[in-house]
């Protein structure tokens, strides 16, 4: 796979990834009990890391059916379900200081690992709630570990009203909390500006999934046969 990432201009290229403390967390309250947890740069001399999960994660392509047709989903995805192994041992950590911080707030731990890899700006994910937490009517809390080029995450309440938009880029963290799932929509949109590939890490307690739903493990999607995911509430392809 081909790597056009501009590999950040302060990592020596020896350096191991390194987490900060996530008491620099910043809150920012939304409407109806949702907020955002930002961190910018959380994970620092993490060139390493990009490129290595870039290269060695079994990516998905995956397919799903939009109404009379089956079009490709646009990005690569890979799935860890609780108890899989990590593909990279910094991800383990960072799940683990993500539980270590947020424990005393509520019951449900980071166990699952979603992965996306936006190959340029014509990969993206449309407005969605993640799956099952957005029917749910306990709060849950999903938290993105964004690596590579920069892509704006954006958020809007359900129904409409003003889009937030939230620059996520290598090394930053976002966590969506409260009622975000089911009151609130999140999308990483196309754009037409030239930007290079990015790595979402979202880490989800095991009941909640991604914008497709899906979950295969590692395992099972090694081979590069793409099942149809059949989900059609949105135009995925925009
Ligand atoms: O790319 C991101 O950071 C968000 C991905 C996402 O929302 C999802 O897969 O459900
Ligand atoms: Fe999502």
């Amino acid at each position: 796979m081909s790597l056009a990432f501009q590999a950040s201009l302060f990592d020596s290229p020896e350096a191991e990834p390194t987490l900060g403390s996530l008491d620099g967390l910043r809150r920012i309250p939304l409407a109806a009990g949702a907020w955002l947890d930002v961190l910018p740069g959380w994970v620092s001399d993490s060139d390493g890391l990009f490129e290595q999960l870039v290269q060695t994660v079994p990516w998905r392509a995956d397919r799903r059916e939009m109404y009379d047709r089956v079009v490709d989903v646009p990005r690569l995805v890979c799935s860890y379900r609780d108890g899989d192994p990590l593909p990279d041992a910094t991800l383990q950590s960072a799940r683990d200081a993500l539980n270590t911080h947020y424990a005393p707030d509520w019951a449900e731990a980071f166990a699952t690992a979603g992965l996306c890899f936006y190959r340029n700006g014509g990969d993206s994910v449309a407005w969605h709630g993640d799956y099952v937490a957005r029917d749910r009517l306990q709060d849950t809390s999903i938290a993105i570990l964004s690596l590579g080029a920069p892509r704006m995450l954006a958020v809007r309440p359900k129904g409409g009203g003003e889009a937030l938009r939230f620059p996520l880029g290598h090394g930053d963290l976002l966590v969506m909390g409260g009622s975000c799932q089911r009151t609130h929509e999140h999308a990483v949109l196309k754009t037409k500006k030239a930007v290079g590939p990015r790595v979402s890490v979202q880490f989800r307690p095991s009941y909640a999934r991604s914008e497709t739903g899906a979950r295969n493990s590692p395992s099972s999607s090694r081979t590069q046969t793409s099942p149809v995911v059949r989900f059609s509430s949105r135009v995925e392809n925009r």
